[in-house]
């Protein structure tokens, strides 16, 4: 799993070990979350994407403590969750703020009264609270809908008055799942502006499932999950330095942004010392590499003589695609020349990807075939 951040002396707001789920018993017993390992950091905008069923809400309600944890351990601000119930987990909830779609706002209550439901469960009131309830909601457009109560509004003002009351107490960890979904650009942006403060002026961590391309745009980190695992851990920085290097790439020049970008997604982290094999010539091609770090050499040996280096293939360089072209096996030996990381693409994802440019692809892989 790809996760090298520059954290390492904090405190994690979210820690996960050995986490699994199931839904279920015996026969019907269904394992939705599979061996989690996940840790997030204080100021984090985290997005979690992936299919639906793949199990991001699941993980989401485990984490919030709107169910229990079974196997492995999720730590939440310091708090464990495996062995909470009841009680216990209603006080690890109160410390979150929540946006999920079902708003469960009070249909007897105005839109700042339910606002300031957020601030109820404080011991340390503001004598000012509702004032304060106002601000957000006018900061959020809804100045002029603080009287109304839920069902004299409309979907998207439900749910920002939803979003003010989970961040009216600036919680330390914003759970969201498609926090925009019912939002136009405006609103959205917004929320998204709030989040984004939150995260530089008092450290909040939000962990939000969203296909919204600006909340995208300003995440530090993207998860994507596939069959209830982590497929991929991608810090944004990082992720945009390698759709760079991708774009580089001659098999992957045609692919459009939106390719490219989940291309990079599909990639995985690899560490080797110096002097280990990447891989072997003459065995089967499995994926395509991207050096991330460090330098590597290509070594081929003709006639079964002594392998000889023909390149050294340092940063962004790229090397392994010629055997998935072909489907014949590899032509050279790749060498750590230093210790190395690189990014590799599994073979299923590699032709995946090239589907979507075939013409030029299939010149490409002709060219490679005469080679
Ligand atoms: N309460 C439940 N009982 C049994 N199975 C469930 C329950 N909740 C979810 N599941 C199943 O667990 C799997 C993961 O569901 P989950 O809602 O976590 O996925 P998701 O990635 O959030 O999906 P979506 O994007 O559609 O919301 C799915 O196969 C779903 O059908």
């Amino acid at each position: 799993m790809t996760d090298f951040s520059s954290h390492d002396h904090q405190q994690p707001t979210i820690s996960i070990r050995g986490l699994k789920h199931v839904y279920g018993s015996g026969e019907t017993a269904t394992t939705v979350l599979h061996d989690i390992e996940l840790d997030i950091f204080p100021g984090e905008i985290v997005m979690l994407l992936g299919a639906s069923g793949c199990g991001k809400t699941t993980l989401l309600t485990l984490v919030g403590g709107l169910r229990s944890v079974q196997t492995g351990s999720v730590n939440v601000l310091g708090q464990e969750m495996l062995g909470l119930s009841g009680g216990a987990l209603v006080a690890a909830r109160r410390r979150l703020g929540f946006i999920f779609q079902a708003h469960n706002l009070f249909e007897s209550l105005t839109a700042a009264q339910n606002v300031c439901m957020g601030l109820e469960v404080h011991p340390n009131m503001p004598a000012d609270r509702y004032q304060k309830a106002v601000e957000i909601l006018t900061a959020l457009d809804l100045g002029h809908r603080v009287n109304y109560k839920p069902d004299g509004l409309s979907g998207g003002q439900k749910q920002r008055v939803a979003i003010a009351r989970a961040l009216i107490n600036k919680p330390k960890l914003i759970l969201a799942d498609e926090p925009t979904a019912a939002l136009d650009e405006k609103s959205s942006d917004k929320v998204i502006h709030m989040l984004k403060r939150l995260a530089v002026e008092d450290g909040a961590t939000s962990l939000v499932v969203t296909h919204d391309t600006r909340i995208r745009d300003m995440a530090d980190r993207i998860i994507t999950m596939e069959k209830g695992r982590i497929a991929s851990n991608v810090p944004v920085r990082e992720s945009l330095k390698l759709c760079e290097y991708l774009r580089e790439c001659a098999v992957f020049s045609t692919l459009t942004p939106d390719a490219i970008s989940r291309v990079a997604g599909n990639m995985r982290l690899e560490r080797y010392p110096v002097g280990t094999t990447i891989f072997h010539q003459g065995d089967a091609g499995d994926k395509f590499y991207i050096v991330w770090s460090g330098e590597v050499s290509i070594l081929i040996s003709q006639g079964g003589g002594p392998a000889n280096e023909v390149a050294r293939l340092g940063e962004g360089r790229y090397f392994g695609e010629r055997a998935l072209m072909t489907g014949e096996p590899r032509n050279a030996t790749v060498r750590a020349n230093s210790p190395v990381e690189v990014y590799s693409l599994g073979n299923a994802e590699f032709q995946a990807a090239l589907q979507s440019s075939t013409p030029f692809i299939e010149q490409i892989r002709r060219i490679y075939s005469q080679t």
